[in-house]
């Protein structure tokens, strides 16, 4: 898939297998997150443990924030497939603007999800996948880092559903015209659903748990990420959200 050649982007076979590849990146995200305890004081806002000036958020958001500030500058957010947690706060890049050709419906730029991401990954995501639920000071920043790598990633795979309904739009534009037009919600959401790539992409999951979860010299080692918690955080979250995004951008498609 290559951002510049709109063609090969549109193609559901290639953004199919981008998907797989990103399950490699989440995973070992999780392993790194697993090191750590829940460290619940990194999400608090304006908590008094971890004093951030005059800044209204917690310590993930006040890193994150930062981090998008300084990779704006680095042309991070000017790639089709980057989309920010603080669109609000990003800056120009220092670099020169590559000038990607338009490969999204300009009335969907609105669809940012990562709000709803980052609450999903703090109450959902980091019970299943820390190591016990405690606070360990001393790792208040790594904790922020491996956050933030967990964050952009699931940030990108979620919403990577503009491209796949970009690509059933112009599979049958007619169906989904008359759909969008309807504001057939469910029907939307019917037609974009397929079952039988969700469930090989959990199959799939199941396995890479196994071999990737485990230290392969010493099976009775401790697990970093069980099979069922990695299916039941795509099962239960990262597919139904990019079919939210799906059916989200399809709905602002023909605005
Ligand atoms: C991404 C697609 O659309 C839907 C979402 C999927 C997912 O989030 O993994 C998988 C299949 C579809 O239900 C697709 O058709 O490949």
């Amino acid at each position: 898939m290559d951002f510049t050649k709109p063609e090969t982007v549109f193609k559901l076979e290639n953004i199919r297998n981008e998907l797989v590849k990103m399950e490699d990146s989440i995973i070992f995200q999780f392993i790194e997150r697993s090191h750590f305890p829940t460290n619940h004081n990194v999400y608090i806002a304006n908590n008094e443990k971890l004093p951030l000036g005059k800044f209204d958020g917690s310590f993930l958001d006040w890193a994150l924030m930062h981090l998008e500030i300084t990779e704006s500058q680095l042309r991070r957010f000017e790639s089709p497939d980057e989309t920010p947690f603080f669109p609000d706060k990003i800056l120009d890049s220092i670099l020169p603007s590559i000038n990607y050709p338009q490969i999204l419906a300009p009335s969907t730029e609105s669809v940012n999800y990562n709000n709803k991401i980052k609450n999903m990954y703090i109450k959902e995501i980091v019970p299943l996948v820390s190591k016990y639920d405690g606070d360990d000071a001393n790792n208040y920043g790594s904790v922020a880092m491996t956050d933030i790598q967990c964050l952009q990633s699931l940030s990108r795979r979620i919403h990577f559903g503009r491209f796949v309904a970009e690509s059933k739009f112009r599979s049958d534009v007619e169906l989904y015209t008359t759909l969008i037009k309807n504001k057939d919600v469910d029907g939307i959401m019917e037609h974009i659903t397929n079952s039988a790539v969700e469930e090989k992409i959990l199959q799939r999951l199941t396995t890479k748990a196994e071999v990737y979860g485990v230290d392969p010299t010493n099976k009775d080692s401790e697990r970093k990420i069980t099979p069922e918690y990695l299916v039941k955080i795509y099962k239960e979250f990262v597919i139904p959200m990019t079919k939210e995004v799906e059916v989200e951008y399809l709905l602002k498609r023909l605005d």
